[in-house]
């Protein structure tokens, strides 16, 4: 049986629901709001409620066919995530930027080009390198590193990442946005050129999932609902 990951709680949860009922699939819940169990009327579907952050993994190990996650956060948890998922449909819901952001008071730094100008200068200065604060390590080190920034290092902050600057633990962030209050609360200015993903909710095909004839054909029906 084909199997699809959703997420189980929280802001994308409900919108997975919808999006899939306005296709023709009722996702439903089993049993109390607190048991992660549930099932599809329409297919031959078994529902599997998953944390987001665990659907990636999930679908690379090949446990799910197909699984509803953030763009980002498959491309941050899989090496070489395109080789082992395929995006079937952007969901249109569940937005959010990632981003670098700096200090509001760093009135000279406003760009990438600025922000290795002042690595350089921080290091000189303090005799260790600037500390950017993240939970999106893979995805940070590569765009800095495709755009040509290199000393600094990473502190991993896995929630409230935007006081760290506040609380001295980093110079800088990288975080993701959606309203941008957040960042602003916090004193913190994006990068001019510091969008690192701009992510969404996304349906997503697992490559190595064992893909016999039954699980083929409910994909089939799948994608006509989609087209
Ligand atoms: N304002 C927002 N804040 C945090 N995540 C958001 C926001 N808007 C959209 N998202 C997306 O939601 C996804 C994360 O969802 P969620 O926090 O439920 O996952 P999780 O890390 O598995 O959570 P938990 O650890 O609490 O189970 C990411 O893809 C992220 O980009
Ligand atoms: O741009 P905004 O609308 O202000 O939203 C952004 C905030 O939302 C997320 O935090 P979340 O509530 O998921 O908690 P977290 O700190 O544990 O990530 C994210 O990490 C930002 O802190």
């Amino acid at each position: 049986m084909l199997r699809l990951g959703v997420p189980s709680k929280g802001r994308l949860m409900d919108k997975t629901f919808d999006w899939f009922g306005k296709r023709g699939l009722t996702l439903t819940r089993s049993g109390s709001d607190r048991e992660y169990a549930g099932h599809v009327e329409g297919a031959d579907i078994a529902l599997v409620m998953l944390s987001a952050g665990e659907i990636p993994r999930e679908l690379a190990a090949g446990r799910i066919h197909l699984g509803v996650t953030g763009s980002d956060l498959v491309r941050e948890r899989l090496t070489r995530w395109d080789t082992r998922v395929k995006a079937l449909a952007p969901m249109g819901f569940g937005h959010a930027d990632l981003i670098l952001a700096v200090p509001k008071v760093w009135i000279d730094v406003d760009t990438l080009d600025d922000l290795d100008a002042a690595c350089a200068q921080f290091r000189a200065t303090h005799g260790h390198r600037l500390r950017i604060a993240t939970k999106y390590h893979r995805l940070v080190r590569d765009f800095l590193r495709q755009n040509g920034v290199a000393d600094y290092q990473l502190v991993d902050s896995q929630g409230a990442t935007e006081g760290t600057v506040l609380n001295h633990t980093a110079e800088a962030i990288a975080d993701i946005t959606s309203t941008g209050e957040t960042m602003r609360a916090n004193h913190l200015k994006v990068l001019d050129d510091g969008l690192i993903h701009a992510s969404q909710a996304t349906l997503f095909r697992a490559l190595d999932a064992p893909w016999d004839k039954a699980a083929k054909a409910v994909l089939e029906d799948l994608r006509e609902r989609l087209a």
